[in-house]
């Protein structure tokens, strides 16, 4: 079985990609993943990343991982994805 948080890091890059590629630079704030199915070792899974809404530097992710056939689905995440300036990378 794979470990959660091997399966986080998977989410988190995928919807901190797609919050990036909407918002510009983001910093994960909140990753909620509810573990609904095991997911067998070295199976292939898909992962749907969409966007629930924007507000002001708020972006709310969600992802969905499942089979590749979709009938299967391993885990159910909401994220929350803060817009940051190159400063705050600094620790300003
Ligand atoms: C063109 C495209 C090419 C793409 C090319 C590839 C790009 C490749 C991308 C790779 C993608 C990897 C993506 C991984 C990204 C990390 O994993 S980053 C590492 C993990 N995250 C961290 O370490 C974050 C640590 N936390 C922080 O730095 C700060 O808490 C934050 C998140 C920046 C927020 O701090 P802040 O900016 O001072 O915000 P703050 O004033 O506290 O709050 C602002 C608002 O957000 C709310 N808020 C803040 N935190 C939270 C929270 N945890 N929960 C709920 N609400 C919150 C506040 O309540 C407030 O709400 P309002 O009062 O305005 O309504």
């Amino acid at each position: 079985m794979s470990m959660g948080g091997a399966i986080a890091t998977m989410i988190d890059t995928v919807t901190g990609t797609h919050a990036t590629f909407l918002s510009g630079p983001v910093m994960t704030a909140n990753l909620n993943i509810n573990y609904r199915r095991p997911i067998p070792l070295g199976s292939t899974v898909l992962l749907e990343s969409s966007l629930e809404k924007k507000e002001g530097r708020k972006t709310f992710i969600t992802c969905r991982v499942t089979s590749t056939d979709g009938s299967k689905l391993h885990t159910e995440t909401s994220a929350l994805f803060l817009s940051i300036t190159a400063s705050h990378l600094l620790g300003g």
